[in-house]
């Protein structure tokens, strides 16, 4: 593969939820890219299509919701070509997800060193399972105990991080953060967000955060698209957007971040 090529290309993807006869076009015809070992944000308000473009991503579009048209490729894959068996194997090898609500993601019964054991033992029979825990929960900086813990036990954001460990069970070349800190408190957000850039740079993997906060994007993401109504309305730099906004959506939605703004400014 040529030097430069992105990791993730995403060309003109179109999304369409069809219910009782009527068509809502949640996704119209986006394109995006992510480049190894880079961050990318989509950013834009709840209903702009962000999340069901992440899924799109990983063929996990819920009925009644179908790609319509689009090229998804990841490293040397096709994924519009790809079908369901391939991509759930795909999923963890080289796409892994986390969302916003990690409590109800993790299962409740089960405690957190089994739940990693299950993600392991799933894409990798090449690893002892037991050592590679201990590793995992150490890259997301949870103490060792909290193997045996059931999820219940665990504050919000150490429920993210075990989260967090499990998505990281297969090394994934891409990690798709949706709204990852959005139900968490201020000071931990900011905690899981250091985290996301200290295992980038550990890792190497690339990150597409998507966030209708803009205040968490700089100093995360190198890059940015700016998502409205399904559509891109502008992507650039994460800095230069943030200071000369080219749309009226954009500006916005910035305008709407008390601290970038301090008053007398
Ligand atoms: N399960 C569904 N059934 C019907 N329509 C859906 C469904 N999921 C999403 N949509 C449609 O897709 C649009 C985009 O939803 P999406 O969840 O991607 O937005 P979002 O930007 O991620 O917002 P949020 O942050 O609130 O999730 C919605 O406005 C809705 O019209």
């Amino acid at each position: 593969m040529a030097a430069g090529t992105p990791l993730l290309e995403v060309e003109d993807l179109r999304v369409t939820f069809s219910q009782a006869g009527a068509a809502t076009r949640a996704v119209d015809g986006i394109s995006f890219s992510v480049g190894r070992g880079e961050t990318v944000a989509l950013v834009g308000e709840s209903g702009s299509g962000k999340s069901v473009t992440a899924l799109a991503l990983g063929g996990l579009v819920p009925p009644p919701g179908r790609v319509e048209a689009g090229r998804i490729r990841l490293g040397d894959q096709r994924l519009e070509h790809t079908n369901e068996r391939e991509l759930s194997r795909m999923r963890g090898n080289r796409l892994a997800y986390i969302f916003q609500e990690p409590a109800m993601a993790l299962n409740p019964v089960f405690r957190i060193g089994w739940q990693i054991a299950e993600a392991i033992k799933l894409h990798r029979r090449d690893v002892a399972v037991r050592p590679e825990i201990e590793r995992l929960l150490e890259r997301v900086r949870l103490p060792s105990r909290v193997r045996r813990a059931y999820p219940h036990e665990l504050s919000g954001g150490m429920q993210q991080r075990a989260m967090l460990a499990m998505a990281l069970a297969c090394d994934p070349e891409l990690l798709v953060a949706d709204e990852p800190t959005t139900a968490l408190d201020v000071t931990v957000q900011e905690e899981i967000l250091k985290l996301l850039v200290r295992l980038r740079g550990e890792t190497g993997m690339s990150i597409l955060l998507i966030t209708h906060n803009f205040g968490l994007v700089s100093g995360i993401a190198e890059r940015l698209y700016v998502m409205n109504a399904g559509r891109i309305v502008e992507h650039g730099p994460t800095g230069e957007v943030l200071r000369h906004p080219r749309d009226a959506y954009t500006r916005r939605l910035i305008d709407a971040i008390p601290r970038l703004h301090p008053a007398g400014e």
